[in-house]
């Protein structure tokens, strides 16, 4: 076999030979100058070793993909006789191999030596190259000079995974139907998400019972909810928020409790619909209780393929429904990335319930007339000018009438939003997809106990029983569509099988109140103690699943592991924690400071749903940053205490007098500490937090006592705070002062401004992804501009101090004797 082919040889024996600007490139690995080659007319294919050839044996597949697509020749051989076949095989890199088959490369051409590029791909034990010769085509019967068969070749070398591929396709017969089931088909493969949001007893699992309902039932759904209604009790009066004069019964609707009178849904209720008219959607109907919002992240993950509906009762008081809508609105913008294209985020609705209980009437077409709904969606349009896909109309309903005008309308909408969005889903369909969906179904009534599989032994299972040919890509792209259409749930490397399984049996259970209350205290349990306190599976595997979920971590300590859940903790702070006489603190000298978070003026209770998190985050930093003798870490329900030798640090969440909730973290050090203290120890958990707002997206930046940092670029604005920014620069303003202007003003020239004219996404958002000027310009534009409305944005929530921390970091990090192995 040619030397020149095995997988430690890169460099052509050619090395003399003049290369072309090309072929340099191709050796320096320069993409960059490989396509400037290529864009200025390059010739692609010349000497004895080309430029293709040479970023294959290079494993460079970028740039042999760039190549091929530009119209190198694949069908030449190099200095050694070897085809880029030949060589991509021997070198394992599929993706290669892929393109130059999807090119019409054949793969039936032996190299000099009389080995095939499947007893190459079999040799060096490539399995996804195996695949992919397979599902091209290629003979697995072929015999090598020698007359062996490539099975053969990959027991001689040790790969028995790639002999047992090839022996099973030809036990099989199936290599065809295989390779068949990989090609996409015309077929779109798209099932809309409705996803139900809102307070408790707003009307969200009556709507989705109301979605499913036939004809028949729909009269029995009436009848049994006007019992239900009956019973309804009045609530306490809510101090939260000033009353309008208006008295109702639901007047604590600003607590996120259920009222008694009604079953709440315990975590969330997921089912698949099939309605007429509009086809298959799968309904996500999120519970009101707060106990369950930690987790919500995980499934409002933004997709073009959802509407969102926000419902709010209209018996509820009209400030009571503004805040509740506005929260939820908060609530799913938080977790999605504001940079985002606005197509990638799905529609948001509103939905008015309870309109029975008013004194809104009827039309001609039995549709209700209620102008004090679409007051409320004004409000919200004015309120939150910046939310994308807030859809213009709002459905008004009594959400126990399926047959009414308003679930017609509903429909219709759905319908709508379907049909726009299809043509983007066309050509998805596979027959793997098609496979899977009945094998998920067997599989699942196998591990009805605990449907979990690792990724990597679904990614067997998947080839064993369905297709022996799925390559890791082709797997990723299905689970990523199984995913959408609700069929299973992937969270770090595990893989979901029953969604209603997770988001209802299981986490409905352990987030419920009733377990929360009766929950270990400390919220520390081992596996043994787990297991008696949730005896429904194996505790060990739904321990590995809460973690993989963020809702606990794991720690191991004098060789025993326990799980901590901050969910569950329920211990009250205890005094004495920061103690105003601690002798190591009383000096004039000592060093004491820290920041707050806050989410915008006007969020409220955005903080509590992910302060768990924050103490997950607390404590793995804890046991990455520092030896664990040196540092402790006590947490309560709503704060923590962590020290680091003699620093001390408090990070707790709290309310100010204006009801607002914030994430204060204080530090305190002993005399000359300061650098310690502020730099380093400030600054790990100021990053631990803000690592939360970055993976839930949160608003939350406004830091109080510190100095502010000008100098950062544009792109450190949190996501909600551009968002907020394109609702006032975006629309056209009668003297100019919009984001146009503004570009100007921060030095962008007409061409760049032209080109974000031409995107269809929001304006200023591309301005403020473009642009490469800091906050600090920003903020004088802004002024110069007298947009104090957007200036004043900037000025509040600015992240404002990771600025020189980053660099001086690294300075101090030796002086600091005292702080570890950071
Ligand atoms: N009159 C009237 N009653 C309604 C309407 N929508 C819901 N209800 C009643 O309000 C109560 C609560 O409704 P649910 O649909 O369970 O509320 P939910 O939004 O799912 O609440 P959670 O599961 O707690 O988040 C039930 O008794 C319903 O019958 C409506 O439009 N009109």
């Amino acid at each position: 076999m040619s030397a020149s082919l095995s997988p430690g040889y890169s460099d052509s024996p050619s090395e003399s030979f003049k290369y072309t600007a090309l072929q340099f490139a191709v050796r320096r690995k320069s993409i960059e100058q490989v396509r400037y080659l290529i864009e200025s007319g390059t010739e692609l294919d010349t000497g004895p070793d080309p430029a293709l050839h040479l970023a294959i044996r290079k494993k460079n597949t970028d740039i042999a993909i760039l190549l091929l697509e530009a119209g190198a020749n694949f069908e030449i051989t190099d200095s050694h006789g070897d085809l880029p076949i030949h060589i991509a095989c021997a070198f394992g890199l599929p993706e290669v191999v892929k393109v130059l088959c999807a090119l019409g490369c054949s793969v039936e051409v032996p190299t000099v030596k009389g080995m095939y590029p499947l007893h190459l791909a079999a040799k060096y034990g490539h399995i996804a190259v195996v695949r992919c010769l397979c599902a091209a085509g290629c003979n697995t019967e072929v015999r090598k000079a020698d007359n062996i068969r490539s099975d053969i070749t990959a027991l001689k070398y040790g790969h028995y995974d790639i002999a047992e591929l090839l022996d099973r396709l030809r036990a099989t017969g199936q290599r065809h139907a295989y390779a068949r089931q990989l090609v996409p088909t015309s077929r779109p493969a798209l099932r809309l998400s409705l996803r139900l949001l809102g307070h408790c007893g707003v009307g969200k699992s009556s709507l989705a019972k109301s979605l499913g309902a036939g004809l028949f039932s729909s009269l029995f759904r009436r009848s049994s909810s006007l019992q239900s209604n009956k019973s309804r009790p009045s609530s306490p009066i809510n101090s939260y928020i000033e009353m309008d004069s208006k008295k109702d019964s639901r007047q604590n609707s600003l607590t996120f409790e259920s009222p008694a009178h009604y079953h709440s849904t315990n975590g969330i209720h997921f089912q698949n619909l099939d309605i007429s008219n509009v086809g298959d959607i799968s309904v996500w109907e999120f519970s009101g209780q707060e106990s369950y919002f930690p987790v919500y992240h995980h499934f409002l993950r933004p997709t073009p393929y959802s509407v969102t509906a926000i419902l709010f009762n209209l018996d509820d008081s009209p400030s009571v429904q503004i805040q509740q809508v506005c929260f939820w609105i908060n609530f799913v913008l938080a977790r999605q990335d504001a940079e985002l294209p606005t197509c990638q985020y799905g529609q948001i609705m509103l939905i008015a319930t309870h309109v029975d209980l008013t004194r809104a009437v009827k039309n001609q077409h039995g549709e209700w007339v209620c102008p004090d709904a679409q007051e409320t969606l004004e409000t919200i349009r004015k309120l939150l000018p910046h939310v994308p896909n807030l859809m213009d109309t709002v459905v008004i309903m009594d959400s126990n009438v399926p047959a009414s005008f308003a679930f017609k309308q509903l429909k219709s909408i759905l319908a709508n939003v379907k049909q726009n969005i299809i043509q983007q889903t066309i050509g998805t369909w596979t027959g793997l997809l098609e496979n899977t969906l009945s094998w998920l179904s067997r599989i699942r009534s196998i591990l009805k106990q605990f449907p979990v599989l690792d990724r990597e032994v679904f990614s067997d299972c998947l080839r064993c029983q369905v297709n022996l040919l799925a390559s890791d890509d082709h797997i990723d792209e299905l689970l990523q569509q199984l995913q959408v259409m609700g069929e299973v749930f992937c969270v770090k490397y595990l893989v979901v099988l029953s969604v209603p399984w997770l988001t209802g049996t299981l986490l409905g259970e352990l987030l419920s109140p009733n377990f929360i209350s009766h929950a270990r205290p400390i919220g520390v349990y081992s596996v043994d103690d787990f297991q008696l306190s949730y005896t429904q599976c194996d505790s060990r595997k739904v321990l590995g699943l809460l973690e993989a979920l963020n809702l606990c971590v794991s720690c191991e300590i004098d060789g025993e592991v326990e799980y901590e859940f901050p969910i569950y903790n329920q211990i009250e702070t205890i005094e004495g924690l920061w103690d105003c006489d601690d002798p190591r603190y009383i000096s004039k000298n000592s060093v004491y400071g820290g920041l707050r978070f806050y989410t915008s003026s006007g969020i409220l209770c955005m903080l509590k749903p992910i302060f768990s998190h924050v103490q997950i985050n607390l404590r793995k930093t804890l046991f990455s940053l520092y030896k664990y003798n040196d540092s402790d870490l006590y947490q309560w329900n709503t704060g923590s205490k962590m020290c680091n030798l003699d620093l001390e640090s408090m990070i707790f969440l709290e309310e100010d007098q204006n009801e607002l909730q914030f994430i204060e973290i204080k530090v305190r050090g002993p005399p000359d500490s300061s650098h310690c203290c502020f730099l380093h120890f400030l600054e790990i958990i100021r990053k631990t937090v803000e690592d939360v707002r970055e993976k839930y997206r949160y608003d939350i930046g406004l830091a109080r006592h510190i100095q502010w940092g000008c100098i950062l670029g544009i792109q450190e604005l949190p996501g909600p705070i551009k968002l907020r920014l394109c609702g006032l620069l975006d629309p056209p303003e009668s003297h100019g002062r919009d984001w146009c202007l503004l570009a100007l003003r921060l030095g962008l020239c007409q061409k760049k401004i032209a080109a974000l004219d031409s995107q269809h996404s929001s304006h200023t958002m591309r301005l403020l992804t473009t642009s490469q000027c800091t906050i600090g310009a920003l903020i004088t534009s802004l002024h110069e501009l007298e947009r104090q409305d957007a200036a004043d944005i900037v000025l509040k929530s600015a992240p404002i101090f990771k600025v020189l921390v980053e660099h001086a970091i690294k300075k101090n990090k030796e002086e600091c004797g005292q702080v570890n192995n950071v």
